[in-house]
């Protein structure tokens, strides 16, 4: 059941916030996409398409694009925040200050920030203590939403009121939401799984099988598991929709980013030349210095994350990446998600 009433807003005008925001529109809600860009404002006022980002996907007429934050969030019942995660928190500020302190905030960010290591719902937490928050994680390819392709996510929020609007707000037959009142669980799978996303796709232009993708993939998600149950998320939430859901789409198909810059480094281009060739937002790499650190400090095992990272900071040879998982030292190898204590 959609919610008519509603009015909301998508703060970022790339693939994901704008899919978001046409969904909602579809939906019959009054829906408002912020970019910052006035030169994509014109573009889609005039051929009513997002071309930089979603080419010939046609824009609902109840959708308003614009640039002016105040217009987009003014009397907004919930504000979904679509941009990268570095800049998250500055766009969040000035939205702020336009919002009503009821709104219901929501993160469609897969990140971490910059320095802090903290995830948009602590973001969302420390800036705007007053309102609901939720996030919204899964495998949810833009293009593929676009395209109109069966798709679920999942919206997280200790507030059943926001879970429930969110779920009027977007729910549709192509588009499930479920909900897990895990926050911090499902936030931190969304960011972790951009790092494997790239692994994988490194295997993939060095051409590696399918048993090797296989172990890959089941590694990553014990790493992944391991990392994110020591910082304080329900290890259940990995082997939902927002874990290994959003680890076998973004580390199998080529419409994810962060598995295209693997693919590139595998190829031979540097990261730097990866990155640029991508030309949007490709949330793994500064996600993977971050976890690195993180790890380190805390003396968590993640042979994958170590690899990854001296090849790609350190211009070691992709063959790392198979000795740290092949040949590692530690203490015992075995084949559970998590440390059976
Ligand atoms: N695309 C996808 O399939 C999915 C993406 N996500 C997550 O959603 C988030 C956004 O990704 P996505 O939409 O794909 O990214 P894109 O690269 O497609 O677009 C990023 C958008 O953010 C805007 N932006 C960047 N920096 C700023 C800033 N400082 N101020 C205002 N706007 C800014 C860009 O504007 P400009 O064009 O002017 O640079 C652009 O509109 C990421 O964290 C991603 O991981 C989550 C699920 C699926
Ligand atoms: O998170 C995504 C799909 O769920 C999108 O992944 P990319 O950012 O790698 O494109």
């Amino acid at each position: 059941m959609t919610n008519p009433a509603a009015k909301i807003a998508v703060l970022g005008g790339g693939s994901f916030g704008t899919v978001i925001a046409n969904i909602a529109a579809q939906n019959g809600c009054d829906a408002r996409l912020w970019m910052r860009s006035e030169k994509q404002l014109e573009d889609i006022l005039e051929t009513g398409m997002n071309s930089r980002y979603l080419p010939k996907y046609e824009l609902h007429e109840n959708l308003l694009p614009t640039n002016d934050l105040a217009t987009a969030v003014h009397d907004c019942d919930v504000v979904f925040v679509a941009v990268p995660s570095k800049a998250f928190r500055v766009v969040l500020e000035d939205a702020l200050k336009y919002m009503s302190p009821s709104a219901g905030l929501v993160s469609l960010t897969k990140g971490i920030e910059p320095h802090s290591f903290h995830l948009m719902s602590e973001i969302m937490r420390e800036m705007a203590p007053k309102h609901p928050i939720a996030v919204i994680s899964g495998p949810n390819l833009a293009k593929e939403i676009a395209q109109g392709q069966l798709t679920a996510t999942v919206v997280a929020s200790k507030s059943a009121a926001l879970r429930h609007q969110v779920h009027d707000v977007l729910g549709s037959p192509r588009f499930r939401v479920y909900a897990n009142p895990d926050i911090y669980g499902v936030e931190l799978a969304g960011a972790l799984k951009n790092i494997y996303a790239i692994v994988s796709g490194m295997a993939g232009a060095l051409g590696m099988g399918e048993n090797t993708r296989a172990m890959l993939m089941t590694r990553s998600l014990a790493e992944m598991s391991r990392f994110a149950v020591k910082m304080g998320a329900n290890p259940l939430t990995f082997i939902g929709l927002a874990g290994m859901g959003d680890l076998i789409v973004t580390c199998t198909s080529p419409l994810s980013r962060n598995y295209r810059v693997g693919y590139a480094i595998g190829q031979g281009y540097s990261l730097k030349q990866a990155v640029k060739q991508l030309g949007e937002t490709a949330e793994g790499v500064n996600t993977l210095r971050m976890v690195k650190e993180k790890a380190d400090e805390l003396g968590i095992d993640m042979p994958l994350v170590n690899g990854l990272y001296e090849v790609v900071h350190n211009n070691q040879n992709v063959d790392l990446i198979a000795d740290h998982l092949m040949l590692g030292e530690r203490a015992q190898d075995v084949d559970f998600m998590f440390d059976q204590e």
